[in-house]
């Protein structure tokens, strides 16, 4: 037997003793992810005892989950992805407690869908929809227990009609979700590649991609379709016609990438936000938004915001949009750190209440963990 051969030997057996330790790990780990699942279960029946309407989903509890198993992740998986792993049994566990339905901003195959799959895993059931304030209305309907719908993006600002379907809706934010966005431009594999003269895609990420388009592609036209999902959609039968969109869609329509990762500005992002029908209880590290209303006088915006810095609470965004009763009248949505139930914010909050000529908080949630 020569060296090399009584190496092969070596590693051979090696292997199956490691494949044997696998499989033992595995049947432990079958074991206890068994366990935890039945933990769940007799967790849904003690909410249930304490209350016929109670609530399965726990957005603040799922949250200290996460970050706990980050802490005590000891390598060598990233925290984030051990964090994704336990995201995927919590989303099981609920799932056997209560199967959720969530409404997001469709077709399949969009950002919003990254972000619901993000937030609440494979196992819930998505309810795809055309358009943002039907995500509202379905959830307020009760069709569906949560809606994600996109607010803001880092390079091209706010979603107008999530802020504005937020003016009429008694639904509360219970989740905030941001997802990295990266634009691919992606064609049917009929297309002729060197013929490329439209491309489809949402305004948003046209606009995201404006420089790379302006250099690699001036003259093909640019149009503005519903989602960069249905772009995908509408590229796989035309010949000439290339669609921006991301990884999901690509998979859901089978596109090939031309190019990847188009987008502007490398650290674009977008920060969606989960709704549903009830307050979220404090989870350690929160957010808090609101809309509030002003007075029409001088100074009525420095009043507005001089108890959070008084109280020395950290505002992280404030955007203005025109009211919708009466002419050049303003409401501003601000977010800030901390929960409506900490002592210190529901100071501030009482005094603003007193300057605003109406506030409405939307919600306290939990930051977004992953
Ligand atoms: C098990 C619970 O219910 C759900 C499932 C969770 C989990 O699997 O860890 C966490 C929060 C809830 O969304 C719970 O409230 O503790």
């Amino acid at each position: 037997m020569n060296d090399h051969s009584r190496d092969e030997q070596h590693d051979e057996s090696d292997l199956e003793q490691l494949r044997q330790r696998i499989d033992h790990i595995d049947s432990e780990l079958i074991r206890l992810i068994s366990e935890r699942a039945q933990c769940a279960q007799v967790v849904a029946r003690v909410k249930l005892a304490e209350d016929p309407q109670a609530l399965f989903y726990r957005p603040e509890r799922e949250a200290q989950v996460l970050k706990r198993v980050m802490a005590l992740n000891p390598g060598p998986l990233p925290g984030e992805e051990l964090a994704r792993l336990f995201r995927e049994m919590m989303s099981a566990c609920l799932a056997l407690e209560q199967p959720i339905r969530v409404a997001y901003l469709g077709p399949e195959g969009t950002f919003t869908q990254q972000a619901a799959l993000k937030h609440f895993g494979d196992s819930a059931v998505d309810v795809p929809l055309p358009a943002i304030d039907e995500v509202f209305r379905e959830v307020e309907a009760g069709s569906a227990h949560y809606g994600v719908v996109p607010v803001e993006n880092s390079t091209e600002g706010v979603v107008n009609n999530t802020l504005d379907s937020f003016m009429d809706t008694s639904l509360r934010i219970c989740g905030e979700v941001v997802l990295r966005i990266h634009h691919h431009l992606l064609v049917g594999e009929n297309t002729r590649r060197d013929r490329v003269s439209r491309i489809y895609s949402h305004a948003q990420s046209l606009a995201q991609c404006r420089k790379w388009l302006d250099a690699h592609y001036p003259h093909a036209e640019r149009v503005a379709v519903s989602s960069n999902a249905e772009a995908a959609r509408l590229v796989r039968s035309e010949w000439h016609s290339a669609a921006i969109a991301g990884d999901m869609a690509a998979r859901r329509y089978e596109l090939e990438h031309l190019a990847e990762k188009i987008e502007d500005l490398p650290d674009n992002s977008t920060r969606f936000l989960i709704i549903g029908n009830h307050d979220v209880p404090p989870s350690g590290e929160d957010k808090t938004s609101l809309v509030a209303a002003m007075r029409n006088q001088p100074g009525a915006l420095h009043d507005l915001l001089e108890p959070f810095h008084r109280h020395r609470i950290d505002m992280t965004r404030l955007e203005s949009r025109p009211s919708r009763h009466g002419v050049w009248n303003y409401v501003f949505f601000i977010d800030f750190k901390g929960h409506q139930d900490d002592p210190l914010v529901r100071a501030a909050l009482e005094e603003v209440r007193l300057r605003a000529a109406e506030i409405r908080v939307l919600g306290s949630y939990p930051v977004g963990v992953l």
